[in-house]
């Protein structure tokens, strides 16, 4: 609603008082919101900026035109159409325009989405950049139907500000829905970390894959209008420039939000109309300004420079702008009745091996994690015992042997799929979705085990209460301290409501009033859920309180396991471990 207010007046303002010329600059700018929308959906919420859109806005362009097309026009204008073309082609509505255009791209947009949605990153971005330079050299090249570089014209102008008002309300109501919908969610936790996404249950490429389409039907969309906003136009007008437009928009305004989209195509078209006017030369206060060749974009660039330099995040920053006037409510947790794991859980590591190239980081390692049960996994550096917590997730699975967690190999199943097996993890190296909120990151994680109808937040809330950061809910996981930013891993793990949680190194960097409220979580969360432990950590102290068990690793091989009493005494550890420890000390 905050957006849409400022789009209607606009719109009302351009029929009713504008005068013409500013009537067309609104409605021009109702256009490109629609498209920078349909580019947000895609970039704001994967985080992968895309050269791509405008390629979308040409297919729709196109498609809606040769439908449209003025049948008196078409002999001249296209005399050699393909038959299968020319029964269809001319004299439909801008409604069958419009929807015949959105097949199109919705069907190029799930072709090229298929391989695209499985690369991240600049992978990604330079792929988008390939399908826009497809798209250009197809239209050029297909003349019979598009006049190849030539001018297509003859397309019926219909598009005035309250047509073009109309699309531009729906792009944006589409990307705000998506945004907060599961989906949305999954796809920025994603963009804030990868990895993290795919070990709490977000299968990641499938929202890339989601949200490119629907971003490329709202661009498409804009691309109709701007062909009936024109009346005639060439594949050039869908090229390197509009695309360096539409992303100084969406940049300057801030890719991650809606309001950001919306307020940078706004600023770059009235500072792109002021500046065109200044560049033939001008005289301003009495002055005469000199004739400055590609003033525009001179100026275009300069200013999205300082904001980048001030602003990283864009004008618009992080959250949308009626996030920041209404703040939602508290949520109430809501508590998972206390049933225990089931006493059939199991998790076996068995004949585990794994190699990195020559390296053997781990070597035949067998034992397994007990429901209820405290299991510390101890060993010098370099023994393997991260690459074992990731061998057990999925995350990288054993060159040798297999992990079977209640009974499902988790090599043989996605890592998306581990977590809603009943295992959920912490990385040694914090992975939080940092530009997320605390309940933000924590829903993720219940959002992928939910039944259906369940209130992720109130069980998101609950998992934050049991860590006792219910208060910090609203906080982004940026500004947490760092012990904080432990625990709210750890909530996001027992979000997933595992039978199995792995926590890689949970005490280190904390102080000991902070290793000692973890230890007392741990317990609570051994007591009160029966969830199996696997806790890496090489403070022995903790350790040895916290374990029920212990398995130790050296140079890849299990060397010992063993109650803390008997790890204790095991010469071999001693030898391998504790020894060198007192020896150096
Ligand atoms: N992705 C990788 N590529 C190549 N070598 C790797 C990779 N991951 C781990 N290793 C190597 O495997 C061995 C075991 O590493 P790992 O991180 O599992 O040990 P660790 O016991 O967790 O050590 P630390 O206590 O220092 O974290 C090390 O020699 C490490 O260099």
């Amino acid at each position: 609603m905050t957006l849409a207010l400022p789009l209607i007046a606009l719109a009302i303002a351009a029929e009713l008082i504008l005068p013409p010329a500013l009537a067309r600059l609104a409605t021009l700018f109702l256009i490109y919101v629609t498209a920078v929308v349909g580019m947000q959906i895609y970039s704001g919420n994967s985080g992968i900026i895309s050269f791509g859109h405008a390629g979308f806005m040409a297919l729709g362009a196109y498609a809606s035109a040769l439908l449209t097309i003025q049948p008196a026009v078409l002999p001249t204008s296209l005399p050699a159409l393909p038959v299968w073309l020319a029964g269809i082609a001319g004299g439909q509505s801008l409604l069958v325009g419009t929807l015949g255009a959105m097949v199109v791209v919705g069907l190029v947009a799930v072709l090229f989405g298929i391989p695209l949605s499985r690369l991240g990153g600049s992978a990604a971005s330079i792929a988008t950049l390939g399908f826009l330079v497809i798209v250009h050299v197809t239209l050029v090249a297909s003349a019979d139907i598009t006049r190849g570089s030539q001018t297509f014209f003859g397309v019926p102008r219909g598009v005035s500000a309250f047509v073009a008002l109309p699309a531009a309300l729906i792009a944006v109501a589409v990307a705000r829905i998506y945004r907060g919908t599961k989906g949305g969610l999954a796809l920025r936790a994603a963009r804030e970390d990868e990895i993290a996404a795919w070990a709490n249950g977000v299968n990641v490429s499938r929202q890339r894959f989601v949200a490119w389409v629907l971003g490329a039907i709202v661009s498409g969309t804009a691309g109709v209008l701007l062909a009936h906003f024109l009346g005639a136009f060439s594949p050039k007008d869908f090229h390197f420039n509009l695309t360096f437009l539409l992303m100084s928009m969406l940049i300057l305004g801030g890719v991650s939000t809606v309001s950001g989209a919306v307020g940078g195509t706004a600023l770059i078209v009235v500072m792109v109309d002021l500046l065109r006017r200044l560049e033939g030369g001008a005289e301003v206060f009495g002055v005469t300004l000199p004739e400055v060749f590609g003033l525009t974009d001179i100026g275009v660039g300069l200013v999205i420079l300082a904001v980048m330099y001030r602003l990283r995040d864009g004008l618009f920053g992080l959250r949308e702008v009626d996030e920041r006037l209404f703040p939602e409510p508290a949520v109430t947790a809501a508590f998972a009745p206390k049933t225990p794991a089931p006493k059939a859980a199991s998790l076996s590591v068995q004949g585990v091996g794994r190699r990195f190239a020559g390296l053997v980081a781990l070597e035949d390692v067998s034992f397994a994690v007990r429901p209820g049960l405290v299991t510390g996994l101890i060993g010098p550096n370099g023994a393997g015992k991260s690459t074992l917590i990731n061998a057990i997730s999925g995350v990288v699975p054993p060159s040798s042997g297999k992990v079977l967690l209640n009974g499902t190999d988790t090599a043989q199943i996605p890592v998306h799929e581990v977590p809603a097996n009943g295992l959920g993890r912490t990385f040694q190296n914090i992975r939080l979705f940092r530009n997320l909120t605390v309940l933000e990151n924590v829903t993720v994680a219940a959002d992928a085990v939910a039944c259906p109808g369940e209130d992720s937040r109130a069980a998101a809330m609950a998992a934050l209460t049991v860590v006792g950061m219910q208060d910090l809910a609203a906080r982004p996981a940026s500004s947490l301290p760092y012990g904080a930013q432990r625990r709210l891993e750890i909530a996001r793990a027992l979000a997933l409501r595992p039978s199995f949680l792995l926590l890689d190194e949970p005490a280190a960097g904390m102080n000991p009033a902070e290793t000692d409220a973890l230890i007392a979580v741990l317990r609570q969360i051994r007591a009160d859920h029966e969830i199996g432990l696997l806790v890496v950590e090489h403070d022995l102290k903790l350790i040895m309180r916290l374990c029920d068990h212990i398995v130790v690793l050296n140079k890849g091989q299990m060397i010992a396991e063993g109650t803390p009493e008997a790890i204790r005494a095991n010469p071999a550890v001693i030898e391998a471990y504790i020894g060198k420890r007192r020896a150096a000390a």
